[in-house]
């Protein structure tokens, strides 16, 4: 199997997720201000525990070789991805110690937590299928955003959410993720008992993911 088997195992969920109502408001520059301040401050708190889960991998991961392809994860989250939100968030004033020190929305720790404790009671390749949705669906998304007619290019107040998601750099680092998910996930078959809780896992976090955007539309009630 491959990543598209697990995709294809729930597309629907997969579709309700990579086209949210929040990413086509992102996208047209129409998302509430309050939506995306809280979205942006629990997707600050997500990455913090998500930057966690990648080193979990390398804590799981039995070979040098699957220790190496771990690490630019942890680097491209720490530095790039969470640098994002802390410099978006400063221009409300916060800074990166208030953003640590926000509460955690039930659904930024239902998602983080699930994650963790599918790697932590797993092995690398259960790690890698509840986080594959984050970044395979995120540069998805991006790619879309950035060639779709609608979206809106000048004065879009989230131009650099939609830049960062489709850029070089993310773009890049999750081709790299996907081509290593593939090859741990190479040698089993999908419809194998071990296949079929890959795909659960999967598609827990698929729907963990469409919940986080629903948490940033709700904000705005
Ligand atoms: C909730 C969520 N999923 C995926 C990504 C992409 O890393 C993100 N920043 N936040």
């Amino acid at each position: 199997m491959n990543h598209q088997d697990l995709i294809n195992a729930c597309r629907e969920d997969w579709d309700a997720y990579t086209q949210h109502a929040f990413v086509q408001q992102l996208a047209q520059g129409t998302l509430a201000q309050p939506s995306y301040l809280h979205y942006l401050k629990q997707d600050f708190l997500f990455l913090k525990q998500y930057a966690r889960a990648h080193a979990l991998a390398i804590y799981k991961a039995r070979t040098l070789a699957d220790m190496r392809k771990a690490l630019p994860s942890v680097h491209a989250l720490l530095d790039s991805e969470i640098g994002h939100h802390v410099s978006y968030c400063g221009n409300w004033g916060l800074t990166e110690s208030d953003l640590e020190a926000e509460p955690e929305d039930f659904g930024t720790v239902a998602y983080t937590r699930y994650v963790l404790d599918a790697g932590m009671a797993g092995d690398i390749v259960d790690l890698y299928a509840a986080l594959a949705p984050c970044s395979i669906g995120y540069a998805e998304i991006g790619r879309n955003l950035a060639v779709a007619a609608n979206t809106k290019r000048v004065d879009n107040p989230f131009a650099s959410w939609i830049e960062l998601y489709s850029g070089d750099e993310f773009q890049q680092g999750v081709a790299q993720g996907t081509a290593h998910i593939d090859e741990l996930l190479a040698e089993i078959d999908v419809n194998s008992q071990r296949g079929q809780n890959l795909v659960h896992v999967f598609s827990t976090a698929t729907r963990m993911e469409i919940a986080f955007w629903q948490q940033g539309l709700d904000a705005d009630k």
